[in-house]
């Protein structure tokens, strides 16, 4: 039997590309969401992820997975990384390509954390995916964050111009999700 899940997220974006991730599985996780607001705390991506899971664990009462994406810039030593929110909410897309003019560097990575809790005595588990490219003139439907100015190393479509099943192939989300989905087939067994 394939676990039941609760994801813990306000993004709906995220919550149709997770499932639309695990639907490549022959024997996917089942999904079933809760939009809760959880406050974010300021740390590395890693504290960032637990503090999130410990709280939605608490709220829930039970087991639950949450996830971060960071966006982070070589020429900043991975910032804004899990500040990525809140930059491209003042600055939009143009603002994101400006910080890097004058750097000698335009690489980035798209860094995607889930954390899963067996509940609120537990400590979450965290599974990374990382996908490398580099930061773009804005480029394709402005959809879901920014998407349409990451391009990831080897594609000649930044992560908006790409249908959805080639971003769900080789993305930071794809990648951690695959981890994830180990762990709890390796769990159940
Ligand atoms: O409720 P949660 O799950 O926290 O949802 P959120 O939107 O607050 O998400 P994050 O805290 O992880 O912040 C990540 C930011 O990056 C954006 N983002 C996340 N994944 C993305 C992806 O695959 N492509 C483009 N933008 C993405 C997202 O819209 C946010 O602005
Ligand atoms: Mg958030």
């Amino acid at each position: 039997m394939a676990p039941t899940l609760i994801f813990v997220t306000g993004n709906a974006n995220k919550l149709k590309e997770v499932k639309a991730i695990l639907s490549q599985d022959s024997s996917p996780i089942v999904i079933e969401s809760r939009a809760l607001d959880i406050p974010e705390i300021q740390g590395t991506t890693q504290e960032v992820a637990i503090a999130k899971c410990r709280r939605a664990a608490e709220l829930l009462g039970g087991p639950c997975i949450t996830e971060d994406t960071a966006l982070c810039f070589e020429a900043m030593n991975g910032l804004p990384g899990p500040y990525i929110k809140y930059f491209l909410a003042d600055l939009g897309h143009e603002g994101l390509n400006r910080m890097l003019d004058g750097f000698p560097t335009r690489a980035a990575w798209a860094l995607c954390t889930f954390a899963y809790s067996d509940g609120p005595d537990s400590e979450p588990i965290l599974f990374e995916g990382r996908t490398d490219g580099s930061i773009v003139a804005a480029r394709g439907p402005g959809v879901f964050g920014w998407d349409a100015v990451f391009q990831p190393n080897g594609a000649s479509l930044t992560y908006a111009e790409m249908p959805a099943d080639q971003k769900n192939q080789l993305s930071h989300r794809y990648k951690a999700l695959k981890k994830l989905k180990e762990y709890l087939y390796s769990k159940e067994s």
